[in-house]
């Protein structure tokens, strides 16, 4: 697969681990002009909340909200509709919050479409299984029996049952969730370890290149980007790397 520079960044979902706006400002500027999608997780959204999301959304960036959404239906529901009026692209529930769950996502988001609020409709997708648990910690301490490809397949085809666009998994489960789900499905893959790199607490990763030879749609790259001595010459670096 080739893609140009600009197709590569659109790929890369920075993940904005910070502990404040004023941090997350200091790496957008770094990253300024590099067209990647933007991630807000639950760390930056309980501290700076819908103000930064919507600063991001001024300056032209596709945002993924991960907040990881897991509860009874009618909260759920209430949340993905308070979520869309935020405007962002996408967000996430966990598939273990089953089929009904992840419907009441959809309803909330059809709810908040319907007001004529006039934003767009976001990409909703579903957690599978974590990229930081090992086979040794779904098998002996979560109690789930089989293999994690397993374990990912059948909630990517609960998500994929219950309306919704993709799932997280890690970048080894590309391929096997496309075959369950169509290629259309999206794939989100978080666990993404350029060579090198410290591997942290991921357990099931891959290269950036590895993973677009997988087919994944977009990843998902926090540390080994906001972490670096150079984020813009890391991310740079990655982004290269796709493009060979
Ligand atoms: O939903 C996610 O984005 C997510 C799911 C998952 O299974 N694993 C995972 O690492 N993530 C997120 O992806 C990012 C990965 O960050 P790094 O490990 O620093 O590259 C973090 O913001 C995680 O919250």
């Amino acid at each position: 697969m080739q893609l140009t520079q600009d197709q590569a960044a659109g790929r890369i979902m920075v993940a904005l681990d910070y502990p404040d706006a004023a941090a997350a400002e200091k790496l957008l500027r770094e990253l300024a002009g590099i067209p990647c999608y933007m991630k807000v997780g639950m760390q930056l959204f309980y501290a700076a909340g819908p103000a930064f999301v919507a600063g991001l959304k001024e300056r032209g960036y596709h945002v993924f909200l991960d907040l990881k959404m897991h509860d009874i239906p009618n909260t759920v529901k209430g949340g993905a509709n308070s979520i869309t009026k935020l405007g962002v692209d996408m967000f996430n529930v966990h598939a273990a919050g089953g089929a009904s769950m992840m419907q009441a996502a959809l309803e909330g988001v059809d709810a908040a479409l319907s007001g004529g609020s006039g934003v767009v409709r976001p990409t909703v997708i579903a957690v599978t299984q974590l990229t930081s648990t090992s086979q040794a910690v779904l098998n002996d301490e979560i109690g789930i029996g089989g293999s994690i490809a397993d374990a990912v397949i059948r909630y990517a085809k609960l998500a994929k049952l219950a309306g919704l666009d993709g799932v997280v998994a890690s970048p080894q489960e590309v391929t096997a969730v496309k075959e369950a789900c169509g290629s259309r499905f999206k794939t989100i893959t978080p666990g993404i370890r350029p060579a090198g790199a410290e591997v942290g607490d991921q357990s099931r990763i891959m290269t950036p290149r590895q993973a677009i030879e997988q087919g994944t749609d977009f990843m998902v790259i926090g540390r080994p980007i906001t972490a670096a001595a150079n984020p813009r010459a890391a991310l740079e670096s990655i982004i290269e790397e796709l493009v060979v």
